[in-house]
């Protein structure tokens, strides 16, 4: 038999069977077929993350990669690329243990992999082909390995062992936030409940929650934008910022959109919405989602949210603004699946450096989200883990903030998690755990009273990007000008505040 090539576009046919005793139903033969094909096009997917294009963007690239035309069966492929990822460091080891690969089969491991974890976790009985062949004659080895990693780790269950290995199930309820622009939450209760268990959430009250696994992508309430498969966290952020019908907000790193059309919604779809995104192919998403949902109000801007100026007449009335920027991602590994990836493996999940840029990109952000002059609210989120781009991002900033007559406040009192000890005010911090409640997220809120603003604020220009040149920044500052204070903008660097001047940083 030639040797099977995972990376070719059509997989070679399944192998004729020897005559069976009882011949096999016709039915049958296709589940067997079709099973062949999608553990086939599984692996060539599985390979394509694991090599790299697909790192740090998973799900997003798996969801990409098996709706390429030459995947024939979508959801098996998919759903059989989950599964492998989520057992992929248990069949490693496994594997490895039962030395189940020779030189031959090394070279189509994705393949083994898949095969592997149908042997020992799928309900998949029908496994034909050469490989599986190969790995069925090798189920001895392979199931007493799995049983010798189990006592080596005094562990009883595979849920055990998986928790020892650190890959959380995500057997998390399926939230969905009605879009209250297009449809009431009574009416979404009634339409989902035709088929399923729907209940209120018990804090947002446009949030519903369904049983985990309820798969809802193809729903009409979905595809019509009446609804958003959106989760509880993510659909805290816009209710924690809480703009009022006929408001100016800005939601400052915007695409997808999931956020933005749910502060329009929030809003009544009354007032404005500026929806910032600097990335050109985001954009789209953006206008697309904003477009399902039919939030009016949104004013989609394709740009550098650092580059508004926050002097400018056109943002004179931004009375809240959402701060949702990019981040790790580290709290949504378990949705996304990149945990897994080999640079995942080792517990932090992630590049130090790579840390670093982010955090310092949200802090400039957060910055300049801060000195819009009208500005009574900023929320700041992220769905990432990580104290660097959280409390230590929220620390640095706050001297700052609370110049500009911010103070912290608490979202959502009633949740018990809240941020990391390590800066003051961390009571007023959110964050939800990646484990108890699925994913991972931060929220902080600044607010400040209109009649707190400072006076000094009002003759202050804001330098609106930060991001000058020394030279175009020295150039700047060369006027007249009356000092105000200095307050630490970065480890080494300090923000320097004149009156009826703008703020220079050195
Ligand atoms: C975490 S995502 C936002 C998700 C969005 N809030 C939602 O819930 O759908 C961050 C977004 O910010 C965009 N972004 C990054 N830097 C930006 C900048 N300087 N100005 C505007 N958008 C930016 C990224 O392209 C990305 O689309």
């Amino acid at each position: 038999m030639v040797e099977e090539r995972i990376m070719s576009h059509k997989p070679a046919a399944p192998p004729m069977k020897p005559a069976a005793k009882e011949p096999k139903s016709r039915r049958q033969s296709n589940i067997e077929r079709s099973s062949y094909f999608a553990r086939r096009e599984a692996a060539k997917v599985l390979r394509s993350v694991l090599l790299g294009d697909a790192h740090r963007r998973a799900v997003a690239s798996i969801k990409t990669l098996v709706y390429s035309p030459t995947i024939r069966n979508k959801k098996a492929t998919f759903a059989l690329v989950c599964q492998t990822l989520k057992y992929l460091p248990i069949i490693k080891d496994v594997m490895e243990i039962a030395n189940a690969l020779n030189s031959k089969w090394k070279k189509q491991e994705e393949l083994m992999y898949i095969i592997t974890y149908d042997i020992l976790f799928g309900q998949d009985s029908s496994l034909t082909g050469d490989a599986e062949k190969y790995l069925i004659l090798r189920k001895g080895p392979i199931q007493s390995a799995l049983a010798k990693i189990l006592v080596k780790r005094g562990a009883k269950r595979v849920e055990d062992l998986m928790a020892q290995y650190q890959i959380y199930d995500v057997k998390k309820p399926r939230y969905v936030r009605v879009n209250t622009l297009k449809l009431d939450v009574e009416s979404a209760m009634v339409e989902l409940g035709k088929e399923n268990v729907v209940q209120k959430d018990d804090m947002l009250p446009d949030l519903l929650v369904l049983p985990p696994g309820t798969d809802l992508h193809n729903h009409p309430l979905v595809t019509d934008g009446s609804v958003f498969l959106q989760g509880k966290a993510s659909s805290m952020v816009a209710a924690a910022l809480g703009p009022k019908p006929g408001w100016e907000v800005i939601d400052a790193c915007a695409a997808p959109g999931n956020k933005t059309v749910h502060l329009a919604a929030l809003m009544k779809g009354e007032g404005k919405v500026v929806a910032c995104e600097l990335n050109k192919d985001r954009v789209k998403r953006l206008e697309q989602t904003t477009k399902l949902a039919g939030a009016a109000n949104v004013e989609v801007l394709h740009g550098n949210f650092l580059n508004l100026n926050p002097e400018d007449q056109l943002y004179s009335k931004v009375r809240a603004i959402l701060l949702d920027p990019s981040c790790s991602g580290s709290g949504t590994v378990a949705d996304r699946l990149d945990y897994l990836l080999p640079s995942h493996t080792s517990g932090d999940g992630g590049d130090e450096g790579r840390l670093i840029k982010l955090a310092a990109f949200q802090k400039k952000a957060l910055i300049h989200a801060l000195s819009f002059p009208a500005v009574e609210r900023v929320v700041y989120s992220t769905c990432s883990v990580h104290q660097i781009e959280n409390e230590d991002v929220i620390s640095s900033v706050l001297p700052l903030a609370k110049s500009y007559g911010f103070q912290l406040s608490t979202p959502f009192p009633q949740w018990a998690r809240r941020g990391l000890p390590v800066v003051e005010g961390s009571q007023h911090l959110l964050r939800t755990d990646p484990v108890e409640d699925k994913e991972g997220f931060f929220i902080a809120l600044f607010t400040r009273n209109a009649t707190h603003f400072p006076e000094s604020f009002q003759n202050v220009q804001i330098d609106a990007t930060l991001d000058t040149s020394k030279q175009e920044a020295d150039k700047r500052c060369h006027r007249p000008k009356k000092f105000v204070r200095s307050l630490p903008f970065t480890k080494f660097s300090r923000l320097y505040l004149y009156r009826n001047s703008m703020i220079c940083r050195r």
